[in-house]
């Protein structure tokens, strides 16, 4: 039996966990949100591993809303890089295994290849320099038998995200204009579950470990759109337009993509495509 702490559990990647759970019989998984865990008491996490034997921690706790985070530093600051910090703390002293997610938005999106998880950071907005913070400070740390694996554009049928909010629209609008000049991997929040489940017994590290990972394929948002409103069935119009034409607080990198060898190699899972991964969710 392994005991696994899942943090942030009530969020999209949590609810994923929650619903693959039943297909572990080895796993025992504490589910805990804000409310019953906040990551960014120290105390409280070090109670919570020693009173449940915890061996595991999956860290889906973040903060994400990428606009407002321009106006909320110090808050995505505390739960992205702060509290990962303790937990990385925490993972040394009690010799625990952590599983850390991170995002494509560490990137500039300025290359023209897809990103390796050697290639250079420099985050564009708030939300990803407190990621970046985030996985640097558990680098410094370096405990063993820590993962972080960074995925782009994670969607499901649970919180918030850019599906959930074009099957809204698609209801409710006759045509919307999307971005046509950012280019990404959309990523099934369980698609990435089932990876994260099934790579807990072979995760062996002396340090921190980096891994990508993202469904296969490509599109920009335009095209993910007009591929959400076709398998949803909506009359809604997608028009494409320039990211300069579109008003937002944060920035969005031009080019996302990661390159996933690395953990398909390391682990054997599967990378589904994104169109695929995509009818898996809707329908
Ligand atoms: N969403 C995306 O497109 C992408 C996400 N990622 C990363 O993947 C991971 C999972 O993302 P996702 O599932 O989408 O995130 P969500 O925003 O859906 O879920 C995060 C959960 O963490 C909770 N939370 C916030 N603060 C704390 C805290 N202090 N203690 C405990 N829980 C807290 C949130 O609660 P509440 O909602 O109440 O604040 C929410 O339930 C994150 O690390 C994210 O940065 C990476 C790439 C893409
Ligand atoms: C809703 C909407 C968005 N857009 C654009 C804005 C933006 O450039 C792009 C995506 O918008 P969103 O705000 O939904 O996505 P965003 O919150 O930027 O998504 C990101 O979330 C964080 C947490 C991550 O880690 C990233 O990998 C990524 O998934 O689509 C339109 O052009 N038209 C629209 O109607």
């Amino acid at each position: 039996m392994l005991n696994i702490l899942v943090t942030g559990a009530n969020g999209q990647l949590g609810s994923a966990l929650k619903n693959l759970e039943q297909n572990y019989s080895n796993y025992t998984c504490y589910f805990t949100d804000k409310n019953e865990l906040d990551i960014a008491k120290a105390n409280a996490i070090q109670e919570f591993v020693s009173e449940n034997k915890i061996q595991v921690i999956i860290n889906c706790a973040a903060y994400t809303n990428v606009d407002k985070a321009e106006d909320e530093f110090n808050l995505a600051n505390e739960i992205n890089n702060i509290a990962v910090e303790n937990l990385g703390i925490i993972s040394k002293k009690n010799q625990l295994k952590l599983i850390h997610i991170s995002t494509d938005y560490v990137f500039n999106g300025t290359s023209e290849k897809p990103y390796v998880e050697t290639d250079k950071t420099n985050p564009t907005n708030t939300y990803g320099v407190t990621k970046l913070k985030g996985e640097e400070a558990l680098k410094k740390i370096n405990p063993e038998n820590t993962i972080i694996i960074r995925t782009s554009w994670l969607y499901s049928l649970y919180g918030s995200n850019f599906v959930k909010t074009m099957l809204k629209l698609g209801k409710e609008k006759k045509s919307i204009k999307v971005v046509s000049d950012q280019v990404g991997s959309p990523t099934n929040a369980t698609d990435l579950a089932n990876v994260i489940l099934q790579i807990i017994p072979f995760i062996q590290t002396k340090g921190v470990e980096i891994y990508h990972y993202s469904n296969s394929g490509v599109c920009s948002w335009f095209q993910f759109a007009q591929e959400i409103m076709k398998i949803s069935k909506s009359k809604c119009k997608v028009e494409p337009i320039l990211s300069k034409d579109y008003k937002s607080k944060a920035t969005r990198p031009n080019f996302s993509i990661l390159n996933t060898e690395k953990i398909q190699k390391t682990f054997n899972v599967e990378v589904p495509e994104w169109k695929i991964a995509l009818r898996n969710c809707i329908q």
